[in-house]
């Protein structure tokens, strides 16, 4: 077992990162339980080719163990490590996962561990009852059996050729329960030849003081067993129902544990497992431990995206590491600070795990949020140019009337590119009208809504009046200004409403209470999100349609080309 953690030096984070040293005593192997316990989460269901393609991710991260599933539990799980045979990943080792035996049932007539041998893995894991009550309650046998299927488990898997990892359920509750029979569940493991004892906080109650504690107490207690032995290997497995998944893992791994079983993103059964897009950071980068490649933290961001986009969950803007606010800077002292040194606010360089820092706009801007934001949309603004401040006042007042640029940065470029005066007019409206109607459908409970819009827009001095008919009035508005607009701006064709997002402001005032409307437009290439309030929900819209378009003709036309602000009236 690795030495217990107590004699690491003193990280001196944030100013450099403990050097990862690549010795055997350094080395935590990591083992993704994504596809296994990740796939106990709520909400996640994965199609065999899902599996397959998360597992070539984790692959590729250098991961060294992927739990697979549980062959015999659904026939997907046996598919999956079947397809893995024909196209084996390039340096993973993947793991198949059962229970011991069950009670009074000979290992090798057990259907489930035979659907374990079949999956034909180099590696199996085998979990097993550590606490008593489980045994006589969940089991409903004696504790001797429970030691009899842990041993005979994995005495027969080995001498099918398999090596094993043992992963002792609720380990921790067993433990405190009754100690003396917690460690012999474990012993019988050992003796039958399991290669690893994983630590299971199955219940995720567990806090990081007494995960220390007990794995010392463990590591101690199993001195007298490594005897004759090379080494025993501890591992610890974490469930987040204290939020504190992560913490107790590397608490585990400062007493010595060296394979840490998590998943992407922290995703698992209720509130999820150790999350791996932060325990393999703070190990490796703050405390030395080598986990994975250097040259592979970088596809940690990706990799945690990709996965939530397979899993078909939004991915989470606020997570450590490599959520898209994790190196998010918001506040105007922040910013300022973050462009003179990103030491200050920020505990480890984005790109490592290959994030990016972002500037965020909003009321909590000072005049550092306005120059960045200028640099990023190409202009050359500096904190002497009394438009940037006029900017900064206009974007308080405009967030206090209910405006939200942060997510709408093409209005906040619009805005302020109109206080510098390089916002190029391309139509003035004269008037619109909407006019909505519910239509009963003949013989059926539902009826159709339509909606008819017509505008009147001058454009190089001429007007224009059209009139296009909608399933909603937001979607009447947009075709009738599209139809005045297409003559003079072809382009506009390209362009697409791909998202509509409406709240109410203040909503105690009834119906006469402020909305604010969010569009995202695209042209097949690129995205942007602009944003209209008023107290009229077809005028809050309209503003947000007619920046979407502005924004997109900008972006055709010249009209984005760097502008110097030095230069402008
Ligand atoms: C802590 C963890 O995350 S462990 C992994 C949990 N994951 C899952 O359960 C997902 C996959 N599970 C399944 O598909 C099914 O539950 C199966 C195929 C394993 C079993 O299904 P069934 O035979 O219908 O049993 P059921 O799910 O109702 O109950 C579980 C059985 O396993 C037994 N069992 C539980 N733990 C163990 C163990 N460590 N060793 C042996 N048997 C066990 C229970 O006593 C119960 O046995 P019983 O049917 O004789 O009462
Ligand atoms: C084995 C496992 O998943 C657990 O105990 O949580």
């Amino acid at each position: 077992m690795p030495k217990a953690g107590s004699a690491k030096p003193l990280s001196r984070y944030p100013y450099s990162y403990l050097p990862m040293t690549t010795e055997a005593s350094n080395r935590i192997w990591i083992y993704d339980t994504t596809l296994r316990d990740g796939a106990q989460r709520e909400g996640i269901s994965l199609s065999i080719e899902d599996k397959l393609r998360i597992a070539r991710q984790l692959d590729a991260l250098g991961i060294p163990f992927i739990e697979g599933g549980w062959p015999g539990a659904n026939p997907k799980d046996v598919q999956f490590f079947w397809k893995l045979q024909e196209q084996p990943l390039a340096q993973a080792e993947v793991v198949a996962f059962c229970s011991t035996r069950r009670p009074h049932v000979k290992a090798a007539e057990d259907s489930l561990i035979q659907a374990l041998l079949a999956a034909g893995t180099r590696w199996v894991t085998i979990f097993g009852k550590s606490w008593d009550l489980h045994v006589t309650e969940g089991l409903k046998t004696s504790l001797d059996e429970n030691l009899a299927m842990i041993a005979d488990t994995i005495e027969y898997l080995r001498s099918q050729g398999r090596r094993a990892i043992y992963d002792a359920e609720h380990w921790f509750d067993g433990y405190k329960q009754n100690p003396d029979y917690a460690l012999k569940t474990l012993q019988a493991a050992l003796r039958a030849g399991a290669e690893w004892l994983v630590l299971c906080d199955t219940n995720g109650g567990t806090l990081p003081q007494e995960i220390a504690q007990i794995v010392r107490a463990v590591a101690k207690a199993l001195e007298r067993e490594a005897i004759g032995q090379s080494q025993i290997q501890l591992g610890i497995h974490t469930h987040n129902d204290a939020d504190t998944a992560v913490a107790n893992a590397i608490a585990a791994v400062m007493e010595g544990a060296n394979m840490v079983q998590g998943t992407i993103n922290g995703y698992g059964e209720r509130c999820g497992n150790a999350n791996l897009c932060s325990l393999i950071p703070n190990l490796q980068l703050k405390l030395g431990y080598c986990c994975i490649g250097e040259e592979q933290m970088v596809n940690l961001t990706q990799i945690s995206r990709c996965v939530s986009e397979v899993v078909n969950l939004a991915p989470n803007d606020s997570a450590p590491f490599v959520g898209l606010s994790a190196f998010a800077h918001k506040g105007g002292i922040h910013v300022s600070a973050v462009e003179r040194n990103p030491l200050t606010y920020e505990h480890i360089q984005p790109e490592t795990v290959g994030n990016t820092r972002r500037i965020v706009i909003s009321e909590q801007a000072g005049l550092s949020n306005i120059l960045v934001k200028a640099r990023s949309f190409g202009i050359d603004l500096d904190k002497q140019n009394p438009a940037c401040r006029q900017i900064l006042e206009r974007l308080k007042v405009l967030e206090n009337q209910g405006y939200q640029f942060e997510g709408a940065e093409a209005s906040f470029e619009l805005l302020m590119r109109e206080a510098l005066g390089g916002r190029q007019q391309f139509f003035t409206l004269k008037g619109f009208q909407v006019h909505c109607d519910i239509v009963p459908c003949k013989g059926e409970s539902d009826s159709v809504p339509y909606a008819l819009a017509t505008i009147k827009v001058s454009v190089n001095g001429k007007d224009i009046l059209e009139a296009a008919e909608g399933n909603g009035p937001v979607a009447a508005l947009d075709a009738a200004l599209r139809k005045a607009l297409i003559k003079f701006y072809p382009v506009i064709a390209e362009f697409e409403l791909t998202d509509y997002k409406v709240r109410i402001l203040d909503g105690n005032t009834g119906t006469s209470a402020k909305t604010r409307v969010l569009i995202e437009s695209s042209n097949g290439d690129q995205r942007w999100t602009t944003v209209g309030v008023s107290t009229n929900i077809l005028e809050a819209s309209y503003q947000a349609v007619v920046e979407g378009l502005e924004y997109g003709l900008m972006l055709h036309s010249a009209a984005l080309a760097p502008l110097n602000a030095a230069r402008l009236p």
